[in-house]
């Protein structure tokens, strides 16, 4: 959600909590001004002097709320006034994130972080306490009927009717569609001219949206439209940044990404009245909302509108673009870096695959790539796409015995300490796909407290198999059908923060057609 995002719940949702909107109401000084009548009849000159120490009064009882919110906590004293919140987040780097995981609980810029697993889980499972948050925006973009909004026994209620999108039956559907579109960007990127490498990060972002799109509405939504949609929706992903002006005001990054939802509604609207059509006359089911669609007619789910519909569909896109992107562009990467593991990826496949590159995959083939799967656990180990996901408290939490996160803070369980974590994942900075092996330190699920690459609990992303099984079918494929180099450049290792993570240099590749020795 992360994102986004930090994931598809991408950022503070600062002007909402009833903390913010004091402040903010008090700071603008509206609701002050209105109380002292008296003021209207004043000089200017008296006005302007009251005005301002109001403001300063205002901004002296903002820090002081602060630190008597904070308490203990470690962290800064002093808050940068009024954009606090997002004032860390104006250029987010990995050594900033760092420094502020350093100790378990700590207070950043009016935000409390939890940084360790265990206090990582409580903030994720303590729904009676916390809810997931978005950037103000995202209710106007995704809109507030969304069900990506939803809390609690409603929310739960919700998500267990879209688990039948995602069962065995309806994943080797999907295997198919994956199978197909990955092919085709290959073959783009095989036909390149040009001999050096180029940046790969957007391509890898075209292949995953296209590959949604199309598990999603099959062939119901045409290639324009597609196109369309994927394109629009990159004015989405800027409009729901951390840092962004929050109305909807014409001209604005929300205002063009609501018009780009529009857009993006309208066509998954058609597919879904499409696809009841079809599969009323008794069509096969061959994408996501055929397969949601066989489930309402059968009866094993209410019905849905097509808007519903709809809505959920870019709720899942806005939860999974920017954190695919991500994995995808890392594995990439981490394998032209590490040929040993390319080659024993190219290994399995072989003998999974009987040599046929040529056919597509079924899920039975990707239940046998053991050492593949290893690979993509441990890419989402070393480069966790989702970094955090900010939470709210929506009552007071007390998340240990010396301190309660009070009412309206935003509290970030973060991940990557979890996942770095040298007594769980012995040398932890390492790429070793082996310690998933069986036999290897982290098989059988002993670091499952740990793994919080997918979050945990009620929000606990709804999408991992179909995850697992993209990333072993488009790295496993590209093994088998293609080469291709990586040019390492001082950026390579350092971490861009866009929501999720990326190589600074947008990880440059040049693929070639593999030559199979035979
Ligand atoms: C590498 C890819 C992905 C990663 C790392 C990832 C990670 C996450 C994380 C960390 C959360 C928040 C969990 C929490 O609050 O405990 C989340 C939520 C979610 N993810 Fe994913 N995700 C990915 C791909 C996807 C895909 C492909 C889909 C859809 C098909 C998806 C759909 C969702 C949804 C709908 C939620 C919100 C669930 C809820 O609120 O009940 N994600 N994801």
């Amino acid at each position: 959600m992360v994102q986004h995002s930090s994931k598809f719940v991408s950022a503070p949702k600062s002007t909402e909590s009833p903390l913010s909107d004091a402040i903010f109401d008090r700071l603008t000084g509206w609701s002050a001004l209105d109380t002292l009548p008296s003021l209207k009849e004043a000089k200017p000159a008296t006005v302007w002097t009251s005005v301002l120490c109001v403001i300063v009064a205002l901004l002296i009882a903002e820090q002081a709320l602060w630190r008597s919110r904070k308490r203990h906590l470690p962290g800064k004293q002093w808050q940068i006034p009024i954009i606090g919140q997002f004032a860390e987040s104006l250029n987010p780097t990995m050594e900033a994130y760092k420094r502020s995981w350093a100790t378990p609980l700590a207070a950043v810029s009016y935000i409390v972080i939890g940084s360790t697993t265990e206090y990582a889980r409580k903030i994720l499972n303590a729904s009676t306490f916390t809810e997931p948050c978005l950037v103000k925006s995202a209710k106007d973009i995704l809109l507030p009927e969304n069900w990506v909004f939803l809390n609690g026994k409603v929310h739960n209620e919700y998500r267990k009717s879209l688990n039948v999108l995602f069962t065995p039956k309806a994943l080797e559907i999907y295997l198919r569609v994956q199978d197909q579109i990955y092919r085709q960007h290959f073959k783009q990127w095989l036909a390149d001219p040009n001999p050096n490498p180029q940046p790969y990060q957007l391509k890898f972002r075209d292949l995953n949206m296209m590959t949604s799109l199309r598990v999603f509405c099959g062939s119901y939504i045409a290639e324009e439209a597609a196109q369309e949609v994927s394109d629009k929706y990159w004015l989405i992903t800027q409009a729901l940044e951390l840092v962004n002006f929050p109305f909807a005001f014409p001209g604005t990054k929300v205002w063009h990404a609501c018009r780009a939802r529009e857009v993006a509604v309208k066509h998954l609207m058609k597919a879904a009245a499409d696809s009841k059509v079809a599969m009323r006359k008794g069509k096969e089911a061959d994408c996501l909302l055929d397969q949601w669609v066989e489930q309402q007619i059968e009866g094993k789910v209410r019905d849905f509108t097509d808007k519903e519909m709809a809505l959920v569909l870019l709720s899942f896109i806005f939860a999974s673009q920017d954190a695919m992107s991500s994995s995808i562009t890392y594995g990439f990467q981490l394998l032209a870096d590490y040929p040993d593991v390319l080659a024993k990826v190219r290994e399995e496949q072989t003998r999974v695959r009987a040599g046929d590159f040529e056919s597509p995959i079924s899920l039975a083939m990707v239940e046998q790539m053991t050492y593949t799967n290893a690979v993509v656990k441990e890419i989402l180990r070393y480069r966790p796409p989702v970094i955090m996901v900010p939470y709210l408290a929506k009552k007071d939490f007390k998340i240990d015995d010396n301190y309660t996160v009070p009412k309206g803070t935003m509290i970030i369980p973060s991940f990557w300490n979890s996942l770095h974590d040298p007594e769980v994942y012995p040398d932890p900075d390492e790429f070793k796909p082996e310690r998933f092996m069986p036999g290897g330190v982290n098989s059988n699920g002993m670091d499952s407290k740990n793994w919080l690459v997918f979050g945990a609990g009620a929000h606990r992303c709804i999408g991992v198999s179909y995850v697992m099984h993209h990333m072993c079918g488009v790295i496993g494929t590209a093994a088998g059908l293609m080469d291709w180099t990586h040019e390492v450049t001082a950026d390579s290792e350092e971490v861009k923060i866009i929501a999720t993570i990326f190589p600074k240099d947008e990880c440059r590749l040049k693929f070639t057609p593999r030559e199979v020795e035979h």
